[in-house]
């Protein structure tokens, strides 16, 4: 057994391999009450992990000195909106869409959906203050987020539990009425705004009615009311103030007035036609305090704000949510938006396989063409999809060759896909990889690269498809075909092979290894559906005229599928 000197104390940094580690008897070491962070950089990540949470698990306290990261941290404190368009739904979505962590203190629940508001309950006030204090006793709140605050009692709890913990910045929306005219909170909590929470608010975020209520019923129809307006609730003592125009009449913009107590802006965005409207406000402020949290200021944090919403709504003007008139948008966009800006609606299309194009530097050094050149010739020829395939070239340089050539590919509608490097395809926002069975497994591709973009698999053998299969891959690649010189020692699986692969796939098959003009047809002619193409290397880049190899070669292809037909 080693000898540990400070054995008494309740932390220890210990620096021993792990037999020595597990030489100290467990009884021994809980007798002590000890919490040992093990330290030894030869213990891999998962032994040192099951080690520590060993510790945890005996009850001894633990401490450790592993460094931390603080993620910006909002807390809303809001209504529950059972259609989840609005309220504490919307806010957790849109600080989970702004990247911020968000945590909440339900201070009512309602029932509602798409055709208005069907019902309210307010949770107990001790019950509401209980859910402060467990947050913000325990948690590092950066903003504090307001929204239906149904009773003044509410609101009077909330005043003190921010004195009592304050935080970097508290925004306000002052919710009273629902989009669809129901009451989420009555005049009573006008007087705990105006006395308690508005001196306290580095912002107030009103729509027109609620600028009005708060402003003894003043008249809010045009711009020029919307920043009278602005003036008079900055007078009220509250830092900054926007007054927001969804409901203004007959404004062909989404105007906005904000008043820092100096200047007046007008922030302007287009109006999104469509009915998926509800929980607009309560995003916007979830979003300014998202940006505020992660330290912009605050125009900077409504500008960002009021262009997400504008983003999500025009993202989500067709999505079709409940049968009211009010719909919810979408505020996770960003998981999709890769597919939404390619403008590719179909993710993957199997029948893109057909004429798949693979770049070879060295081709294209011995006749002259450059990446994009020869990506350009190939698909102006007929390539249905391209991968770099680039393995001496600078990544920096990988990169921005990838970039062009996605605009070339973008253009003619034609996936890009680049070989073997995940990096590479996620900094230039390529539509997906080719891998082998020695580059990363297919699942953590799948993981890294999220759920839209391809991935394909070179496959030998049907239990490399399956695996393929298995690890969530679009397309396999099976070959060679044909013996090859463009990959160094490559086994040939030859035509039954590949119709043997073919035949076990659940995944569409592209044809790869020595295919050319002169041997593409038989290929194409094993006569298995999910044989859905070839890809050559070769055949089209070693040539001086790609444009015009790569048209003979469709033209074969296309040929021989007739002829299947
Ligand atoms: N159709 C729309 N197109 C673009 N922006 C909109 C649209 N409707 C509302 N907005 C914006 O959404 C935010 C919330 O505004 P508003 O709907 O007035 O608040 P609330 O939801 O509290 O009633 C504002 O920035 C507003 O300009
Ligand atoms: C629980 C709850 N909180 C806030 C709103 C306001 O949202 P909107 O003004 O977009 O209808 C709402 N409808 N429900
Ligand atoms: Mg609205």
């Amino acid at each position: 057994m080693v000898s540990i000197p400070e054995l008494h104390s309740n932390f220890f940094i210990i620096s021993l391999s792990l037999n020595h580690y597990q030489s100290v008897p467990q009884g021994f070491r809980q007798s002590k009450g000890l919490s040992l962070l093990l330290v030894n950089s030869r213990i891999n990540r998962n032994k040192h992990t099951r080690i520590f949470m060993e510790m945890q698990g005996n009850g001894s306290p633990t401490t450790s000195n592993q460094s931390t990261i603080n993620i910006p941290h909002v807390l809303t404190v809001a209504g529950s909106d059972s259609g989840a368009g609005a309220g504490i739904q919307a806010d957790l979505k849109a600080c989970a869409a702004r990247g911020v962590y968000c945590s909440t203190v339900i201070t009512a629940v309602t029932a509602q959906n798409t055709v208005g508001v069907q019902g309210v309950n307010v949770v107990p006030e001790d019950f509401v203050a209980e859910q402060m204090k467990s947050v913000l006793s325990d948690m590092h709140v950066d903003v504090v987020k307001t929204g239906m605050l149904p009773s003044i009692g509410i609101v009077k709890i909330l005043h003190q539990h921010l004195r009592e913990y304050p935080v970097r910045a508290l925004v306000v929306d002052p919710v009273m009425v629902s989009t669809s005219g129901d009451v989420l909170a009555g005049p009573s909590v006008l007087a705990g705004f105006r006395e308690d929470l508005l001196p306290m608010a580095d912002i107030i975020t009103p729509n027109l009615k609620e600028a009005s209520a708060l402003l003894d019923g003043v008249k809010i129809k045009t711009v020029s009311d919307m920043r009278s307006a602005a003036k008079l609730l900055h007078d009220m003592g509250v830092r900054n103030v926007l007054v927001k125009g969804g409901d203004l009449p007959d404004s062909l913009d989404a105007v906005d007035i904000f008043f820092d107590g100096e200047h007046l802006y007008e922030l302007r965005s287009s109006r999104i036609k469509t009915r998926n409207t509800h929980g607009t406000g309560c995003t916007l402020a979830s979003c300014i305090a998202a940006e505020l949290a992660k330290g912009a200021s605050m125009l900077e944090a409504v500008k960002v704000a009021k262009c997400f919403v504008e983003t999500a709504l025009d993202y989500s003007k067709e999505i079709f949510i409940g049968n009211g008139p009010q719909g919810p948008f979408d505020h996770l966009m960003k998981l999709k938006s890769n597919a939404h800006n390619s403008g590719r609606q179909v993710r993957f299309n199997p029948s893109d396989l057909f004429l798949y194009a693979v770049t070879d530097s060295g081709m294209n050094r011995r006749w002259g063409h450059s990446i994009s050149d020869a990506v350009k010739a190939a698909v102006q020829g007929g390539a249905t999809i391209v991968q770099l395939r680039e393995k001496d070239i600078d990544t920096r340089d990988f990169v921005e060759a990838a970039k062009s050539c996605l605009q070339i590919c973008r253009a003619h509608g034609v996936p890009l896909l680049i070989n073997d490097r995940i990096d590479v395809a996620l900094a230039c926002d390529a539509d997906g990889v080719h891998i082998g069975q020695s580059d990363m497994p297919a699942h953590t591709a799948r993981a890294l690269l999220g759920p839209e973009k391809i991935i394909g698999v070179s496959c030998k053998t049907p239990e490399q498809a399956e695996q393929a299969w298995i690890a969530g891959a679009d397309y396999i690649g099976c070959g060679g075909v044909y013996p090859t010189n463009t990959k160094a020692n490559n086994l040939t699986v030859g035509l039954d092979g590949l119709k043997t692969v073919c035949l076990a796939s659940k995944l569409p098959v592209v044809a790869i290894g020595g295919i050319k003009v002169s041997n593409a047809r038989p290929v194409m002619e094993i006569g298995v559906p999910n044989l859905k193409g070839v890809a050559v290397v070769s055949a089209i880049f070693d040539s001086e005229c790609v444009l015009t190899e790569t048209r003979k070669l469709h033209a074969v292809l296309t040929e021989a599928t007739a002829a299947v037909k």
